[in-house]
């Protein structure tokens, strides 16, 4: 557990606007030889996988845990709408690494990535809860997006997706009510109001119902859906901004939620690892995991939001400033409500989409935790990286993004 390498430098990425046409650019690395690479040579390398949003913050992790832990892998498509520098130096082996520059909600150019894939996980999406875009877009990239990577596979021939879905598709619902320790089969209202979840349950609907669906070559479909719960660790920009909002307030953070909310945290290096096994178990066991969803888990405390960020910004020399709520609940509310209706009034003007809105403060106060052995039953998921080494690895990036 734990002891996965570090992140090795090297080797170069030939990146590739997509063409007009199905053919994406692609090129082969040179093969440094690092030894983080879990490649075993004797296997025949044959398998192409496609990762939407690989170049986001979870996606650069399961990118990375592929090319670790796939030894099958040939080809690793990574698709995005913005390419990031790290592609340029990633140590892939002899793997041929193709950097997709391109768009989910643009069905050609979804079908030039799929096409000739053998594998895709699905992770592109618009991450909002802020306000920042529009419900209307938050759909389109969301759910659409999906809906063309679905259509994609089938047109394609390609046999396993597995869909990155979400906590939010479940809740906290819209009344506060508290998840506790639940599994995938706890019973739940689940009722969305906000575009962030309903596109997340729209997307997960999509993906699991076009399970079974037939592909081209006459075979079916597999397809799964994990859902992470929040998602900390190295590259997580809400750390950092309350990292940052820690500093500029003289090295204090000043508790605004009861610290006997519970809320379920998920280190990204064992989600990743999650993603990763059950892409490869689907065509093994695709009788028993196709149309399942998972809560993706690991053995991180059960605390507040904000407790369990203090186990990072803490020795980082942050410390948070009450054991109860220092504002009474009345005027936290009232904040949220302000800054939703400044947010409507400037909106013409500038975006303004502080951390605090009524349904960031909602789902800050509603206790949503997950206890669950699905994906250990199902596909044998055990955390790659225990408590300890999460806890150390995002502590030391915390202090170096200041560094
Ligand atoms: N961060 C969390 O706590 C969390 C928790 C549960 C589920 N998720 C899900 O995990 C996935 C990845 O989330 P993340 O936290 O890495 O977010 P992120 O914003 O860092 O990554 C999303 C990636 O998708 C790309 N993208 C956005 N729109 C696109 C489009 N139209 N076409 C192609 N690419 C596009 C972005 O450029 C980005 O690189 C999302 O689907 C999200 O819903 C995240
Ligand atoms: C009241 C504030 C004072 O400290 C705290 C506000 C915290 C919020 C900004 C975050 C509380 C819960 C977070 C969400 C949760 O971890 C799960 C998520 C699911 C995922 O699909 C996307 C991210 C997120 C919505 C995450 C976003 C930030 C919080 C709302």
């Amino acid at each position: 557990m734990g002891q996965e390498e570090e992140q090795a430098e090297g080797g170069r990425c030939v990146t590739g606007r997509l063409a007009p046409s199905r053919q994406v650019s692609s090129g082969q690395l040179g093969h440094t030889g690092t030894g983080c690479s879990m490649a075993d040579p004797a296997q025949t390398q044959e398998l192409v996988y496609l990762v939407t949003g690989g170049c986001g913050f979870l996606g650069e992790h399961v990118v990375q845990m592929l090319l670790r832990r796939e030894p099958r892998l040939r080809e690793l498509r990574v698709f995005d709408l913005h390419l990031s520098p790290w592609l340029e130096k990633l140590d892939a082996g002899p793997v041929r690494v193709t950097a997709i520059q391109g768009d989910v909600t643009q069905a050609h150019e979804v079908e030039a990535a799929v096409a000739g894939a053998h594998v895709v996980i699905h992770m592109a999406g618009l991450v909002d809860v802020f306000g920042r875009a529009s419900s209307e877009t938050i759909h389109m990239v969301n759910v659409e997006g999906t809906r063309n990577v679905i259509e994609a596979c089938v047109r394609w021939g390609t046999r396993f997706l597995v869909y990155t879905s979400s906590m939010e598709v479940v809740g906290p619902n819209t009344k506060g009510h508290p998840f506790y320790r639940g599994n995938e089969d706890t019973p739940y209202e689940a009722v969305h109001a906000h575009p962030y979840p309903c596109s997340k349950a729209l997307a997960e609907r999509l993906v699991l119902e076009a399970n079974g669906r037939e592909v081209r070559g006459g075979l079916p479909l597999v397809t799964c859906a994990l859902r992470p719960t929040g998602i900390y660790g190295e590259g997580h920009q809400i750390m950092r901004d309350f990292y940052r909002q820690g500093l500029r307030l003289g090295s204090r953070l000043f508790r605004v939620v009861p610290a006997s909310v519970e809320h379920g945290r998920v280190y990204v290096g064992n989600v990743a690892w999650m993603h990763v096994l059950a892409a490869q178990e689907l065509e093994r066991r695709e009788g028993l995991m196709g149309g399942q969803v998972y809560f993706c888990y690991d053995s991180s405390p059960y605390k507040s939001y904000e407790d369990f960020n203090m186990e990072f910004l803490g020795p980082c020399g942050v410390r948070l400033v009450g054991t109860r709520p220092v504002v009474p609940s009345w005027l936290l509310v009232l904040l949220a409500a302000l800054n939703a209706l400044l947010q409507w009034l400037l909106r013409p003007l500038l975006l303004y989409a502080p951390l605090l809105n009524p349904y960031t403060l909602a789902m800050a106060k509603t206790t949503f935790t997950v206890s669950t052995t699905k994906a250990q039953q199902h596909f044998g998921y055990e955390p790659l990286f225990s408590w300890e080494e999460s806890r150390r690895r995002t502590i030391r990036w915390v202090q170096a993004t200041e560094g």
